[in-house]
């Protein structure tokens, strides 16, 4: 029938109802040997192998994925896929099938790098019309706070109602022009109505300091130490306390109660975390993301001109790296990100290799469960951990609560892998977003292979294959 093609458009797998089977499936209570029966595109039974009846399994297709490991697909929180007006350096295509290669099902796009920034419902209505159709996995949207919309709480409540996740501000200059740094007051503003809506509010937590250079020129741009020098650890900090100023109000009670704020890509382990911690401990509605970049790279480790490592704020020195890796384990930071910030290849300057001059942003979008995986198991990383950190604390902060877990009532959003897979990113291994060239994972052995990805239940990656029709929904807020 006509339908039937349709879904076979949407989906390499001919089928609405059906069982997914492993040894090694995890559910919120733990990892289970059984299956998982998805229907219409949600999970409707989660059984242990010893439960599951013939009769139950011999009406409908079973797909058996043997020992590889079937866990919630990942939620990313932070992307910029650029697109609508810079998509030369991204896209919704092709970004969304690097996501649905590499396991991710759910991605929220940055409200900056696209032409325009997404600081307005007509705006966002500009996104929609680029993701429509052009989407493999699930896109929610965070809009911007930016001056023009701070103060003015009839602005920023039409852009919540249009539909946006949550908000983001910068602390610092962003790099783009139309989405200017914020102050505390535009902040404090911000959450006070992001209060009456229960959406948080994601900040660029860094603020421009004296660098530790007293004179750039006496530095050599192609090292690294320069950069790294131009943002130290202060102006993560400075920031950080800033912005904790003002997140008392959201603690229950306060004024701003109902409202949250998510510092991302944490950088500085130090007095940084310190300050997080002590705001927690306070019951300020605060969380935090660091990314696979952080916890993978050193700055001792970056050669001279690679500017494929530039990022803001900067990956540290490695006893730094091992704090961070700390926090994770200890629960101390409680999610992870890509932020994959792509752009085209000439503004990464990579033949000049000028850390001060080239774009900051590292393109990592297809590789964050492999990475996440390969640099933690020396920590001793759990598979309930990957879970915990990209799928159940992502979703919950974009309030996508339908995602982000194996049980009934979710949508099917899986990811099937082998944690045990290793490859090489080299020129044969398939890398679908736009320019793997300025990619600094490239050359890395990883392990932990995806064979399958599952967005409401349409399989949109296997075999080394996409669906070919982009059947992603839009995530808007309601
Ligand atoms: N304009 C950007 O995309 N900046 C991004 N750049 C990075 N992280 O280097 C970011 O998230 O701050
Ligand atoms: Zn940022
Ligand atoms: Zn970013």
């Amino acid at each position: 029938s006509r339908s039937y093609e349709k879904e076979t458009q949407c989906s390499l797998l001919p089928h609405d109802h059906y069982w997914i089977s492993s040894k090694r499936i995890l559910t919120p209570d733990g990892l289970i040997s059984g299956s998982v029966e998805v229907n219409g595109g949600v999970i409707v039974s989660v059984v242990k192998e010893e439960d599951w009846y013939k009769e139950q399994r011999s009406r409908v297709k079973v797909i058996d994925y043997g020992e590889a490991v079937i866990m919630p697909g990942l939620v990313d929180v932070h992307a910029h896929l650029d697109d609508p007006g810079r998509s030369e350096w991204e896209g919704f295509p092709s970004g969304t099938k690097a996501a649905a290669a590499g396991g991710i099902t759910t991605l929220i796009d940055m409200p900056l790098n696209s032409d325009p920034s997404t600081v307005s419902p007509e705006t966002l209505k500009l996104k929609i019309e680029a993701a429509k159709k052009r989407i493999l996995v699930d896109v929610g949207f965070w809009g911007g706070l930016v001056p023009d919309n701070a103060l003015n709480s009839s602005a920023l409540s039409s852009l919540l109602d249009a539909g946006v996740l949550g908000l983001k501000s910068f602390m610092c200059p962003s790099g783009i022009n139309d989405f200017p740094m914020t102050n505390i007051t535009h902040i404090k503003e911000g959450l006070s109505v992001l209060a009456k809506y229960k959406r948080p509010l994601l900040v660029h937590a860094e603020v421009e300091m004296d660098s530790e250079i007293d004179d750039a020129t006496d530095n050599d741009p192609r090292s690294y130490l320069t950069y790294l020098k131009t943002r130290p650890t202060s102006w993560e900090e400075g920031a950080i306390r800033n912005l904790l100023s003002v997140t008392e109000n959201t603690r229950i009670g306060g004024s701003a109660e109902g409202a949250h704020v998510h510092i991302v890509h944490l950088s500085d382990a130090s007095s940084s975390l310190d300050l997080i911690k002590e705001a927690k401990g306070k019951g300020d509605s605060v969380t935090v993301e660091t990314c696979p970049h952080y916890l993978a790279f050193s700055a001792e480790e970056i050669p001279e001109g690679d500017t494929r490592f530039k990022c803001s704020p900067p990956i540290r020195h490695a006893a730094n790296r091992e704090k961070l890796w700390g926090a994770m384990m200890e629960g101390d930071i409680d999610m992870l990100s890509s932020d994959h910030s792509p752009t085209k290849p000439e503004l990464k300057l990579l033949s000049d290799g000028n850390f001060l001059k080239a774009w900051g942003g590292i393109s990592s979008l297809q590789f964050v469960l492999p990475v996440t995986w390969s640099y933690g198991r020396k920590y001793g990383v759990t598979l309930e951990q990957v879970a915990s950190w990209w799928s159940d604390r992502p979703s919950k902060l974009a309030g996508l609560h339908s995602k982000g877990a194996i049980a009934v009532g979710k949508h099917a959003d899986i990811v099937v892998w082998e944690p045990e897979v290793e490859f090489n990113l080299d020129e044969d291994h398939p890398i679908h977003f736009k320019h793997p060239s300025i990619s600094a994972y490239l050359g890395r052995k990883l392990s932990g292979k995806v064979v399958s990805t599952f967005v409401r239940g349409n399989l949109v990656f296997g075999e080394g294959k996409h669906a070919s029709d982009a059947c992603g929904s839009l995530l808007l807020a309601t």
